[in-house]
């Protein structure tokens, strides 16, 4: 209800994303305010990435565009957002530690660099890896790495956080526990949040919004509205039949891919 009230932010009008000949996004209209947290759900293969890597300005879209606070991305003279991108993978240099790492995203940044001490040690601190702050990546286990990636992407105050199935390789128990990390952490900072995931209930836990795509190249099959205030309960029998319901209605735009789905909720 709340967002209802917030400006429209980022904008996709007429969005398309091909490779050569081969469309991966077809025609996508999209608006998000300011504030909102919309979740990206769609089956393997559709055009997700391919999406997100558009939205952030990591690839120009083949047609339509992107607006982000009414100003197109691409156009020579569009100043860049605050943005922060978490990967499927973390892309940690190997050759930095955690901290060189988090420094050459703040050397990206507009960051005044004597707080850049203090603002590494509270979000190593938040996303609970400070004693890892001179480890070198190799030396952490795959949870910790995604920690570490996380906290680049939040290290700069973003305005928005992008984010493309980040937790997918994780452990179930870890991605609980970075599912509920993260829920705090957006909130608290009011950052505008896009994320992809081809998990249902991870979309209906986080989400106040899903944007649900068809099979690839992607349309928007449905914009979907979580009906559940927060905080909300990862096992909460309420999630469960939002699930249910959203399981149903991609039978048809998701065809055998929803099997999928229902096994991994
Ligand atoms: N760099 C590329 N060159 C050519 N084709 C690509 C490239 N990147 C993606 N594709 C194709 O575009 C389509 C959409 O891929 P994309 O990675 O965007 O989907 P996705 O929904 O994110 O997939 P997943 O859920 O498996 O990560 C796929 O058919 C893929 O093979």
């Amino acid at each position: 209800m709340e967002n209802e009230s917030k400006p429209s932010v980022l904008k996709a009008v007429d969005l398309g994303v091909s490779y050569g000949n081969s469309q991966a996004v077809a025609r996508l209209d999209f608006d998000i305010r300011k504030g909102e947290f919309v979740a990206i759900l769609g089956p393997s293969g559709c055009g997700k990435s391919s999406m997100l890597n558009v939205i952030s300005g990591l690839r120009a879209p083949s047609r339509g565009r992107v607006l982000v606070e009414g100003q197109e991305l691409f156009t020579p003279n569009s100043k860049p957002p605050r943005l922060g991108y978490v990967f499927q993978s973390h892309r940690l240099l190997p050759w930095r530690t955690v901290r060189q790492n988090l420094e050459i995203a703040l050397a990206a940044s507009s960051v005044p660099r004597d707080t850049w001490n203090d603002r590494i040690d509270e979000i190593l601190s938040i996303l609970h890896i400070a004693q890892f702050k001179d480890a070198w990546p190799m030396r952490l286990s795959g949870g910790q790495r995604q920690r570490v990636s996380i906290a680049r992407a939040l290290l700069i105050d973003p305005a928005y956080i992008l984010m493309d199935e980040p937790l997918s390789t994780l452990d179930e128990v870890t991605a609980r526990s970075l599912r509920e990390e993260l829920t705090g952490i957006c909130q608290r900072t009011e950052a505008t949040v896009v994320f992809v995931t081809h998990s249902i209930r991870e979309a209906v836990y986080l989400a106040d919004r899903i944007l649900i795509l068809t099979r690839g190249p992607a349309k928007i099959f449905e914009d979907y509205k979580i009906p559940l205030d927060r905080p909300r309960d990862y096992d909460d029998a309420r999630i469960g039949d939002v699930v249910a319901d959203i399981t149903r209605r991609v039978q048809a735009p998701w065809g055998l891919a929803v099997q999928k789905e229902e096994e991994s909720v």
